[in-house]
């Protein structure tokens, strides 16, 4: 979402300056001694010219005392700029890193609250160049905006200051003139050189997201790239990208560093006009090398107000990206006045009344479904592969919600309740369960974050997960690597059934696995589930054949809808596409 153009560019940063209260003191500390380093550079230099040389090169040599005294001078406007200048600029970015912080905690709450919906619309790459890069782009504009344009104007006052008293001194106020002159002839290219930028920065960070997105995309398929000997495709792709980045990047900086030359020439026209009309007046290099030195000041900061604007622009578009993430709005929303629903009651009873849903409009997925499962009763999904078995399940957690109709659990219309309090109703295991890099323990835990030791052991041991967990290295401590890389398939999965066991909610939907498994494992596997599904309403999203004997009930999808539902036996005999799948598909599988 591009944010409206036309509201003021200050107006926009606004809310984020607000960052910056939780490091007032530093601020304020940091703006001090900016103050004190704009007024030494812009007004202490001049000064010194005016004051200091004529006294050190007059026609008489001044007394010893009194060279060490005025000499002693120069070296202390110069440590208490550079004193004043490091301790700002060390500040600023105190608070710059602690804004920046702030930001990135910002936009990851944010991120965390998002629906399913946003993640596949958005590609990872992109979010993860919006959450490193933009933040920093933007914490930059927000403390150093800031900083100078506190710091900036105070050294033009400071050195126009000088001018003005040099000029009045020489009862001569062109020079006076030919300051202020400046400002408007700086301010065309300054904006002309923004509006540039901007649409160069809005470039240079999509196609920032898009190497961030190959590269993320080719470290999460590491397997299948060798697999398949994609190495030299990957390598041009990410080649390509690179070369299209460093394109990119140089026009910005192209547009970023060309306005300090381009005010420089204006400044040193400025000061030739100075020197020619001085020079036409008869005045003596004595007189003039104060108000050279007071006009060169007082183009700096002008200079520098310029190189703001650029931060500005580029920070601009740096908050047009984050803002798409921050004003994202909930699709799946929690209701103002939510219904309770006390763990401990929940019977698991489910129904879908007429439900629609589309993921996108105007191309159903799941048509007028009309289902009840029963406290206690075991289903599995079967049908064709895209016939909305998933799609039905993920209705239930509310990953997305109903185009139409309604979803009750126990009679609670879903969308009355806060999703916190549903999903703690049900444990889900997913197809291919993610593990976190972190320990065993922690990733069994993830099912119940308060669960003791001995509930998170017993678990395992229900999931028969136990043994070869006890055989790790570090036992529950061993770390298991990104995705559980360092565990075979069977084993992530009975962790997964482990952290189920310890979620013990009343209801459960289970994604099974499609990846075959040794015979043992799978032995295993089935144990747990048969173990796992007592007294529970259960979903099964089921691939196997051999699962359904699990199940008291199943329901046959075809093309988003419910077609047949009852036992094996009678589904066998009565549908036609039951009858084709279980022959083609899983012969020589018993279903109990
Ligand atoms: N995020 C999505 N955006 C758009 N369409 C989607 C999305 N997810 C699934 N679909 C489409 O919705 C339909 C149902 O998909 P779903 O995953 O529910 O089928 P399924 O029965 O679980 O299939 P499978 O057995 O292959 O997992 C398919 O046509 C699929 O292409």
């Amino acid at each position: 979402m591009r944010v409206k153009q036309n509201e003021g560019l200050f107006k926009r940063f606004l809310p984020y300056f607000s960052l910056l209260g939780a490091v007032r003191k530093q601020f304020a500390a940091a703006i001090f001694f900016g103050v004190i380093f704009g007024v030494a550079s812009g007004f202490g230099l001049p000064f010194m010219a005016d004051r200091v040389f004529p006294i050190i090169f007059g026609p008489e040599p001044p007394p010893l005392s009194v060279l060490i005294a005025v000499t002693a001078f120069i070296p202390a406007v110069f440590l208490l700029r550079s004193v004043s200048g490091f301790l700002n600029v060390y500040l600023i970015h105190y608070c710059g890193g602690k804004v920046l912080e702030a930001l990135r905690v910002r936009v990851f709450i944010k991120l965390q609250t998002l629906p399913l919906a946003f993640y596949q619309k958005n590609k990872s790459g992109d979010l993860l160049a919006r959450v490193i890069n933009d933040t920093g782009q933007l914490q930059g504009v927000v403390t150093n905006v800031a900083n100078d344009l506190i710091k900036q104007p105070l050294t033009f006052v400071g050195a126009v200051g000088a001018v003005v008293y040099l000029s009045l001194k020489q009862q001569d106020l062109l020079f006076i003139l030919l300051t202020l002159l400046l400002v408007p002839v700086c301010i065309l290219p300054i904006r002309i050189i923004g509006k540039k930028l901007l649409h160069r920065a809005h470039a240079f960070l999509a196609q920032t997201a898009d190497l961030t997105t190959i590269l993320n995309e080719n470290l999460t398929a590491t397997k299948e790239i060798r697999a398949f000997s994609l190495e030299n495709r990957e390598i041009r792709k990410f080649e390509h990208a690179a070369r299209e980045l460093f394109s990119r990047a140089m026009k910005v900086v192209k547009y970023s560093h060309i306005l300090s030359p381009t005010i420089e020439v204006v400044a040193a026209f400025g000061v030739a006009g100075a020197v020619f009309y001085a020079s036409s007046r008869g005045v003596g290099l004595d007189q003039i090398l104060p108000l050279i030195f007071a006009l060169y000041m007082s183009y700096e900061p002008v200079k520098k107000l310029g190189r703001i604007h650029n931060e500005i622009r580029k920070g601009e578009a740096s908050l047009e990206r984050l803002e798409y993430i921050l004003s994202t709005e909930d699709s799946v929303p929690d209701p103002d006045v939510p219904e309770s629903l006390p763990l401990e009651k929940v019977r698991g009873e489910i129904r879908f009344e007429r439900v629609f849903f589309a993921y996108d409009q105007g191309i159903p997925v799941l048509q007028d479904i009309n289902v009840t499962i029963a406290p206690g009763e075991v289903v599995a999904l079967v049908g064709p592969s895209g016939a909305g078995k998933t799609t039905f399940a993920n209705l239930i957690p509310r990953f997305f919600d109903v185009s139409a109709g309604k979803i009750r659990i126990d009679g609670h219309d879903l969308r009355n309740l806060r999703k916190e309090d549903l999903r703690r109703t049900m444990a889900i295991v997913p197809q291919d369960p993610v593990l976190f890099n972190d320990t065993v323990r922690y990733n069994i835990m993830a099912g119940d974050l308060d669960a003791s030791p001995e509930a998170v052991e017993h678990a395992a041991e229900r999931a028969f997960a136990h043994e070869f967990i006890r055989d790790l290295p570090h036992g529950y401590e061993t770390v298991v690597g990104e995705k559980g890389m360092r565990l075979s398939g069977g084993q992530k999965q009975r962790l997964a059934l482990a952290r189920a066991f310890l979620r013990n909610a009343p209801i459960l939907i289970l994604d099974e696995a499609t990846s075959a498994l040794d015979a043992t494992s799978e032995e295993m596997i089935q144990q747990a589930l048969s173990g796992l599904i007592r007294n529970k309403t259960v979903l099964i999203i089921a691939h196997r054949f051999s699962t359904i004997r699990l199940a008291s009930s199943i329901f046959l999808f075809e093309c988003g809808q419910i077609t047949h539902k009852g036992d094996h036996e009678k589904l066998y005999l009565t549908s036609a596409v039951y009858k084709r799948l279980y022959d083609q598909q899983y012969m020589g599988e018993t279903p109990g």
